[in-house]
């Protein structure tokens, strides 16, 4: 069954474009991911699929009800967790979640157990102002806020962006749990890492949808010959390796540069070249395509 279905959405701020035809579907119990950099249109999108901005052009529902003519009806089902910062920093930590469960008619009480393993961390802090929680805990109140009114499907706009590693994966292990429980996920992230934790994830650049598929098929559709370099001098190592010719594109990944090959590269060739400009430690090896790859490559194309 499908949860959210979303066609040819556009939506403009003057002239800015920040979405482009977009048109997907969310089958209910999925965990789906938007990914794609600051400003490619993810925060419009949730806006306008959580019932609070209007699209210039397009529809969209959520289970069955039409974001324009039953945004009331909606709004009782979809918990939402923008951006940035969405809470109360003056209210405590226990105030801030009493506050969203009234102003949707229930209690902490009624719902306690949806949120009971995330609020636990926070119960030693229930009397702290929101304010001076830090930013993982921060993410976790506000995660309780926007499920405390028992939704059937929850947005979570950048959940882990600015937040530490391990708080990061404690963030994924909850939203693992939040799904067994059979709420729908609908989740932003610019961290192409955590594009593999999604079901299916959707790819987003400027205001476009480039492609929609599980983690695992976009991996595998990626067709260019890819490979891995690093030497002594990295910044100057990017330059002289898009100089050299039969390399397509190539971007700075992680602790190596990674670039796509045209017919006719030869590594040998390029190993050569890159000694003879005076790189030292030269090291260069196919590597395996991830996310971050494909978006690369499809940005691109
Ligand atoms: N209220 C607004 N007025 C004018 N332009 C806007 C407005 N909101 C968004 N934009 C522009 O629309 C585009 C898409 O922005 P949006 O916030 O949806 O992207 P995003 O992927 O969520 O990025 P970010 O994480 O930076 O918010 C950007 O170019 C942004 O500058």
């Amino acid at each position: 069954m499908t949860a959210v279905s979303v066609e040819n959405i556009t939506k403009r701020y003057g002239k800015t474009v920040a979405l482009d035809g977009v048109s997907f579907e969310v089958e209910k119990g999925e965990l789906f991911g938007i990914i794609g950099p600051d400003g490619a249109g993810k925060t419009t999108l949730f806006r306008i699929i959580a019932t609070l901005i209007l699209a210039d052009s397009g529809t969209a529902s959520v289970d069955g009800f039409d974001v324009v003519r039953d945004y009331k009806e909606l709004r009782k089902r979809i918990g939402y967790m923008p951006g940035r910062f969405s809470l109360y920093q003056d209210l405590t930590v226990e105030e801030n979640l009493s506050f969203f469960a009234a102003v949707f008619g229930t209690t902490i009480r009624e719902n306690y157990h949806l949120v009971e393993g995330i609020y636990k961390l926070l119960e030693p802090f229930r009397k702290r102002r929101a304010g001076k929680l830090s930013g993982g805990m921060k993410q976790k109140l506000a995660l309780c806020c926007a499920l405390i009114h028992k939704p059937d499907i929850l947005y979570l706009d950048e959940p882990t962006t600015g937040v530490d590693p391990v708080s990061r994966k404690e963030f994924w292990e909850m939203l693992g749990k939040l799904q067994q429980e059979g709420i729908t996920i609908v989740v932003s992230t610019p961290y192409m890492d955590e594009a593999n934790l999604c079901d299916r994830i959707a790819l987003i650049k400027g205001g476009r949808f480039l492609q929609i598929d599980t983690p695992q098929n976009i991996r595998q559709g990626f067709s260019a010959p890819l490979w891995a370099v690093r030497s002594e001098r990295m910044h100057r190592l990017l330059d002289d390796v898009r100089a050299f010719p039969g390399v397509d594109n190539c971007y700075a990944f992680g602790e190596t540069h990674h670039f796509t090959a045209c017919e006719g590269f030869d590594a040998d060739g390029l190993r050569s070249y890159l000694e003879g400009l005076g790189h030292t430690a030269v090291c260069l090896q196919p590597a395996k395509a991830t996310i971050e790859d494909c978006y690369m490559l499809l940005a691109k194309q």
